[in-house]
Order: C-alpha cells, then sequence, then structure tokens
C-alpha cells in the first residue's frame, strides 16, 4: 500500500556523513538542570528492585549492581558512551546505550541467557517450530532475505509476491488499471480497512514515508466505531469513484475488519459504483476474505503467509518497499551477531532487562523527536507488547511478563508528560529516537542569529535526556541520518529482533497471542446475549397492546439473569441509538427502567 502513494520508487541511499558520532554536549546541558542528590535516588532504585526480583529474576547480580545508582561523573560517563557506541556504518544508525546503568558483572551473567537466546533465533531464522503454541514456523525474516527460507517453494512465493506487488503498485500510479467511473481516470486515494497489525504497520510506514504531495492519498479504516468510519467515507467524497480500498486481514475474519469492509461496500452501492472494481484483498490464501475477493471478482489479492505474525507483517504484501527491506535485511545481519555489543537488538535487549528488571517492572517511553515518526510508538506498543506479554512461559510457569510502551513525540510531550517523567512515579525508561537531518540540504535558515529550528529541536531532545538523566532516569538513544524507507526498514527489523532476543532472555513465546482470544469470545457472548434481548423485547412490543418490560423481566425471559447488568448496557445502548424505546423511567435509575422496542418484527416473531 506504502508503495502505491510513491514509496516503491527509489529513494537517494543513505550515506553516513561520518564514522564517529557528534557528542551530546550532556555535560552542559545537566548544568542547566538542576540536580537531587544521588542517595535520595539510589535508595528509591534499590527499593523497587528487591520486590520485584524476588517474584522470577535469577540475575542475583543485578539487585547488587543497581544499588550503587547511576555513574554520574562526567569523564566516567563520556569513557562509558564511547565504549558501549554502537555504529551501523551503511545504515548510519548509532545506538547509545551509556545512560542504561547496567554493570559488566550483569553483562557478564546474563551472557549464557544471550547464548541461548542467540541460538533460538538462529533456529527460528532455519525453519523451527518457534510458535509452539500454535505449532508455526516464524519467518518475517525471510521476506526481506527470501533465500534464507528454509524450503524452496517458500523463496518462491516470496519473490513472486514483491514482484507481483511492485508491478501492481506501477500499474495503479501509472494509470494501467484504473477505476472504471472516475473523471481523473486513474486511482486518486487509497482506503486501507484492517486492524491491529494490519493497520499499525501501515499507518506508521504512510506517516513516516509518504512523500508530501503522494501519487495517491492513505486513509484507514482501523476501527468499528461508526462515526469513524463515516468520517472517512464523508472526507473521501466524490473522489470515492477514484479509491483503491485495500483490505488487509492475515486471518480474513477480524469482525472489525468485515465491518469496515461491509460499510465501505455500502458506500458504494449508494454510489452507485462496483467495489469489485476497486477492491485489493492482502490476506491468507483461502480465508474468507480470500475466498469473498475471489467470488466477487476484485481487482487484485495478494498473500500473507501463515508464517507472518500480524505484528511482524510489515514487510509482507502490501508494503513492498524494495528499499525497505534493504535496510530491513542489512538490520538483520547486524542482529545476528552473536558478540553483544556488535549486535545493538541484543544491546536493546540487554538495557530492557536491565531497566525492566526481567519482569517487566518499568514502562518503555518512545519518544522521537521527529514528527514524521509519531507512529512508531503506536506501532511498538503492539510488537512489545503483543509479543512480551505473556501469562505463561515457555514451561508453563505463570509469570504475567510484559513491557508496557507509550509515547508520542518530542519536543511536543515536553509540553506534556515529560514533568512526570523527570519528577515523578520513576516506572520507565525512555528511548529517544533521533533523527540527525532536519531538512533537505538547502532549505534551513537561521532563525536567531547561530540557531535552526531543528537546533531547537535538537537541544531538546538532548536536554531532556540530560534532565532525565541527572535525575536517575535510565534512557537509550536511536539516532539515524534521516528518515527514509531504508532507515524505517531498520528501525522495524532492530526492534523485531530486539522484541525475540528478550522474549528468549526471559523464556516466553513472542509469537503467539493468547490473551487477545477471550476478549473477542467475550465480545461475541456479549453480542449473541443482545440477539435474545431483541428477540424478547421483540415479543413484547408485538402484543396487543405493547407490554413495556422492566430489566428484570428481560433478563427473566432471557434465561440470564445473572447478566441483568450486562442486558442493562445492552439496552443503554440501544436506547441512545433510537432502537429501542423507554416507556418509563431513565438510564440513571436502571431499576425505574421500562422499555421496548418501536416497532414489532412479525416475521422475525414467527421465525
Ligand atoms: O490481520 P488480522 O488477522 O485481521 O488480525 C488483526 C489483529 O488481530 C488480533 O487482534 C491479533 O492479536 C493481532 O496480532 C492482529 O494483528
Amino acid at each position: 500500500m506504502a508503495a502505491l502513494s510513491g514509496l516503491c520508487s527509489s529513494s537517494p541511499s543513505l550515506k553516513p556523513k561520518h564514522d564517529r558520532v557528534v557528542i551530546p554536549l550532556f555535560r552542559k546541558y545537566s548544568l542547566a538542570f538542576p540536580t537531587r542528590s544521588n542517595s535520595c535516588s539510589k535508595l528509591s532504585v534499590a527499593g523497587e528492585v528487591s520486590a520485584d526480583l524476588s517474584k522470577t529474576n535469577s540475575v542475583g547480580v543485578l539487585k547488587k549492581a543497581k544499588q550503587g545508582g547511576l555513574e554520574k561523573d562526567p569523564k566516567a560517563l563520556w569513557r562509558r558512551y564511547v565504549d558501549w557506541l554502537y555504529q551501523h556504518k551503511e545504515l548510519g544508525l548509532y545506538l547509545d546505550v551509556s545512560r542504561i546503568g547496567f554493570s559488566d558483572e550483569f553483562v557478564a551473567e546474563m551472557e549464557p541467557r544471550f547464548h541461548a537466546a542467540f541460538q533460538a533465533i538462529e533456529d527460528l531464522e532455519k525453519g523451527a517450530i518457534a510458535n509452539p503454541d500454535e505449532g508455526r514456523m516464524v519467518g518475517h525474516y525471510w521476506l526481506r532475505n527470501a533465500k534464507l527460507a528454509p524450503k524452496p517453494f517458500l523463496q518462491v512465493q516470496i519473490e513472486k509476491t514483491l514482484d507481483a506487488i511492485c508491478k501492481f503498485a506501477d500499474d495503479v500510479i501509472s494509470g494501467k488499471i484504473k477505476p472504471p467511473s472516475s473523471p481523473e481516470g486513474r486511482f486518486t486515494q487509497i482506503l486501507s480497512v484492517g486492524i491491529g497489525g494490519s493497520a499499525l504497520g501501515p499507518q506508521f510506514v504512510a506517516e513516516a514515508l509518504a512523500p508530501d504531495n503522494p501519487p495517491l492519498k492513505i486513509r484507514f479504516i482501523d476501527n468499528t466505531d461508526p462515526g469513524g468510519i463515516d468520517h472517512q467515507i464523508a472526507q473521501l467524497g466524490p473522489e470515492l469513484a477514484s479509491t483503491l480500498v485495500i483490505v488487509i486481514s492475515k486471518s480474513g475474519g477480524t469482525p472489525e475488519t468485515r465491518n469496515g469492509l461491509l460499510e465501505v461496500q455500502k458506500a458504494f452501492r449508494e454510489a452507485g459504483l462496483d467495489f469489485s472494481k476497486q477492491g485489493v484483498a492482502i490476506t491468507q490464501e483461502n480465508s474468507l476474505l480470500d475466498n469473498t475477493a475471489r467470488i466477487e471478482g476484485w481487482v487484485a489479492r495478494f498473500p500473507m503467509f501463515d508464517w507472518v505474525g500480524g505484528r511482524t507483517s510489515e514487510m509482507s504484501a502490501g508494503i513492498d518497499i524494495r528499499e525497505m527491506l534493504v535496510g530491513a535485511s542489512m538490520m538483520d545481519n547486524a542482529t545476528r551477531s552473536s558478540v553483544l555489543k556488535d549486535n545493538p537488538a541484543a544491546l536493546l535487549a540487554l538495557c530492557w532487562y536491565w531497566a525492566c528488571d526481567g519482569v517487566g517492572s518499568k514502562d518503555m517511553v518512545i519518544l522521537p523527536y521527529k514528527d514524521s515518526l509519531l507512529l512508531f510508538s503506536r506501532y511498538l506498543q503492539q510488537l512489545v507488547m503483543e509479543s512480551l506479554g505473556k501469562e505463561f512461559d515457555l514451561d508453563g510457569n505463570r509469570v504475567n511478563q510484559g513491557i508496557s510502551v507509550y509515547g508520542n513525540k518530542g519536543s511536543t510531550d515536553q509540553h506534556a508528560y515529560i514533568q512526570q517523567l523527570r519528577e515523578g512515579v520513576h516506572n520507565f525508561f525512555v528511548t529517544f529516537i533521533e533523527v540527525l537531518r532536519d531538512r533537505p540540504p538547502g532549505h534551513d535558515w537561521e532563525l536567531e542569529p547561530g540557531v535552526t529550528c531543528g537546533d531547537y529541536l535538537f537541544g531538546m531532545l538532548q536536554g531532556t535526556r540530560s534532565a532525565l538523566y541527572a535525575n536517575d532516569r535510565e534512557s537509550v538513544t536511536v539516532t539515524v541520518q534521516e528518515v527514509t524507507p531504508r532507515s524505517v526498514g531498520a528501525l522495524v527489523a532492530l526492534y523485531e529482533r530486539a522484541v525475540g532476543l528478550y522474549a528468549s532472555l526471559v523464556n516466553i513465546n513472542a509469537y503467539h497471542q493468547p490473551g487477545v482470544e477471550a476478549g473477542k469470545k467475550a465480545a461475541g457472548e456479549v453480542l449473541a446475549l443482545q440477539k435474545r434481548v431483541l428477540a424478547v423485547l421483540n415479543e413484547a412490543s408485538c402484543k396487543d397492546p405493547v407490554e413495556p418490560l422492566t430489566l428484570e423481566e428481560v433478563a427473566e425471559r432471557c434465561h440470564a439473569p445473572e447478566d441483568i447488568e450486562m442486558i442493562y448496557k445492552i439496552i443503554e445502548h440501544m436506547a441512545a441509538n433510537d432502537r429501542a424505546l423507554i416507556a418509563e423511567g431513565d438510564c440513571g435509575s436502571p431499576n425505574s427502567l421500562k422499555v421496548f422496542l418501536g416497532e414489532c418484527n412479525l416475521d422475525e416473531l414467527y421465525a
């Protein structure tokens, strides 16, 4: 989909400007912010850790080392910075972990765990069933290097899909594939319908990489909120006739996505348009969505593979950008290293383990200082929380693992919640994402002597990093030269691998999501109950005279007295949407309510 908005076109390749990183002036900035005495924060860190470590953590040195507090001597910090600085020359990407306080002892003690984690990832890449509950291989790494796929037919499948997507994108952009009844004679808009991993990745990439004036503009329907859906369709207006609707769902049966599709199809019907001439499906072969698209003869169908999880499907069909794949593949190569200091994903996993005590005791705050990376935190929220948030470990022990992720962007957040990060409850560590290039060359100007707009953003990032550290708030900094398809691909791959390694460190399955099913099942039960409520109300409303019912009567006739609260919520919702009428009382006093339906449906009554 991003390919269709002009992202498939090759972008200038990244050339690192220098081999050595420009060192942030942390000393200068830390002088600018008042610092608290160390002893105070040392105490609080030690206290938090001892409580959490008693749960599951076996890394004894973690507790001991944390009691030491963070390094504050500027010279020692500088040595630590240089010592631990990771650089990927070709990608122009740096990772600074110096503001995470792990000790050498901790690193040594973690070594055997990393050994096992590296081995697990190697096995995964070779096609092991790395998702044991679902009996599936985990192959998102093959998408950016098909030769790695363990079977030749998988290699062919990946390459063929990639070629087909790129060709389709070219044909749409050039107007070779066009909508039947658009005055423009070509597609001008994309409406993407999908949720979770089938929305967050495309949204992030579209926000990060779409050019100012893309050949096709992208909109998203990523919820079953009728108001939101109506808004997207209304904004398209007459351009619905030149909208390519891309429906993305790996399973092909997600209700929110199905609802979005049905709503969009209704809008097409009402506008006198033939949806099948403008619809594209991206889904597993033979899924409900795939079969629908095939039978209805949609414009195109592209496969999503069984061995790619939704949240790691960023590089699969739909987001076909060869440059992104190159960036991801380069990062994959780097993160295969079994030398900790040479492996940025392992360094990240190490920092997470240290900062969160291996039990998720701290939240991960993602702060990109670049508007176009705004959605990176939302994207990572799913990748990290759905992968790591698990009740049981691989041996069946209850561990309730996870790391909470939130964030928006700097310096905007400076004016929102950074106050609490600096001074309030100490339950987080920060990841700064720094982008060195402010603007394309030749566009910069000094809005005051010696200072550009971008210098302010840079100052805010460095100042915040220093001010937080001065108050014992740890941080990681990832630096890229520019936001390009290549660097975005590299960032995605970096975090995918870090999540995989961290999952091994804490012995959980990162590739399934059993908890999501519970909510979906419960939602299904609510809708089934609603149908029974409607039938009971319909029967009472078909009487002459109409018999308004109390909540208790409805619950009894539904044979669900224990569900009276849910029945109340169903009726409240129906009343707010004029689908149930209130005869007596009001929703503020549930026991006073008497309800009926405005119309009697005889067909249903005798069905
Ligand atoms: O792509 P779909 O099959 O429609 O799934 C969409 C989403 O559904 C579930 O909520 C899963 O937990 C997500 O991982 C997935 O991305």
